[in-house]
């Protein structure tokens, strides 16, 4: 997949711009603050529906501006597809190809993001992992989404009802019905979420070993709140789902929460056996990242057919030679990248002459 061209108008600093960016490697370079991660934020909402650093669409539209625009044209697989944003502060409204359509249409278009708050999946809480599972893993599977929805519709209406029936509000045996829910949905997301990580983990192993020149060794593991052996069908999880929620029931309306279920669950991740959050060094956790990321990468060919965009915001250059190398070997020709960087001087020769160097300054990009 390739994005052919690009087109902003009035999306954060850029008034007006127009990029038709090079389909391997894509250089941005420019001082601090010119309009870099803006460009690249610019790519990841036309491709998912939202930013992936603004919390309110309102915060991508130029200040003093009514209305943002962006027009992007990508190649998919030989067929082209027009997708149309048009974002106001009281809505956004999309388009693929002229037409109004559901925004899930936009999962056929992979884009996968690295930037340095992604760290955090190696060194932060497990909410961060967990993140990873549900936005970047799961869809890997065309249901997950859907799957992960419900569950947290679910579990959120239950936690309002443990408050409830603690505070006598409402009869407990409501919660029968609820639970009855909140098993088959998050018997679903765990069995999706496996079966995906199943596939996922010996790609993020081979990466791993090849970025670090067969010395390190990547472990990862799935694991639940449940008792669980990685082999066992949906209906199988679902059993031990809610036999093991019954017992902790009483528990759970004392508490006012859901203890139990995919919404408490992590992955464990060590380097040669050594947990990767405690033990890595700020590389090591930065490759084990990488390795996460591009496997998404490598999977979503081997599902789909064809290499998703790859955005590397401010963390190429952050990696020794070495593995930049290796990194820019294995893209080059074959995943159209996008590479923010604020030193020029740390490009080696190689990239500029697979891809293109552009400049960034004050919001107007020059090729
Ligand atoms: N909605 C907005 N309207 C106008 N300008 C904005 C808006 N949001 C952010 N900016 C401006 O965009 C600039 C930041 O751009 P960006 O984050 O892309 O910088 P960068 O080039 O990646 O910098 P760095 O090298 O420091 O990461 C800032 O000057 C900020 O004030």
């Amino acid at each position: 997949m390739r994005v052919e061209n690009i087109t902003l108008n009035n999306f954060r600093n850029y008034a007006k711009v127009s990029f038709k960016p090079h389909p391997s490697i894509n250089i941005i370079t420019g001082h601090n603050a010119q309009g870099k991660t803006n460009l690249l934020e610019s790519i990841y909402y036309s491709l998912k529906g939202h930013s992936f650093r603004a919390d309110r669409d309102r915060d991508v539209i130029k200040w003093q501006q009514e209305t943002a625009v962006i027009n992007t044209e990508i190649m998919v697989s030989s067929r082209q597809f027009l997708i149309q944003w048009l974002i106001k502060a009281s809505g956004k409204k999309f388009r693929l190809n002229g037409t109004e359509v559901p925004r899930a249409e936009l999962d056929q278009f992979g884009v996968v993001l690295f930037c340095p708050e992604d760290l955090y999946l190696v060194k932060g809480s497990p909410q961060e992992r967990r993140r990873f599972l549900d936005l970047e893993v799961g869809p890997l599977h065309p249901g997950y989404s859907h799957a992960c929805r419900q569950y947290a519709r679910v579990l959120s209406q239950r936690n309002i009802l443990l408050k409830e029936i603690r505070g006598r509000q409402a009869n407990p045996d409501i919660l029968d019905i609820w639970d009855e829910q909140l098993y088959r949905h998050g018997a679903r997301v765990i069995f999706l979420r496996l079966q995906v990580l199943k596939k996922l983990i010996p790609v993020a192993r081979s990466i791993h070993l090849e970025l670090t020149n067969g010395l390190e060794q990547l472990q990862a593991k799935y694991l639940s709140s449940l008792v669980l052996d990685l082999s066992f069908s949906e209906e199988q999880i679902y059993q031990v789902f809610s036999q093991a929620a019954k017992q902790i029931r009483k528990l759970e309306i004392d508490r006012c929460q859901t203890l139990l279920g995919p919404h408490r669950d992590d992955i464990s991740l060590a380097i040669n056996g050594a947990e990767a959050k405690t033990f890595g060094s700020q590389g090591q956790q930065r490759t084990v990242t990488l390795s996460l990321k591009l496997s998404v990468l490598e999977l979503w060919y081997r599902e789909f057919g064809h290499y998703p965009v790859l955005l590397l915001d401010d963390v190429l250059f952050e990696l020794d030679h070495n593995r930049q190398t290796m990194l820019l070997d294995k893209l080059q020709d074959k995943v159209q990248t996008f590479i923010t960087t604020s030193f020029p001087g740390g490009i080696d020769d190689q990239i500029k002459q697979v891809g293109q160097i552009w400049r960034v300054h004050a919001g107007n990009l020059t090729g």
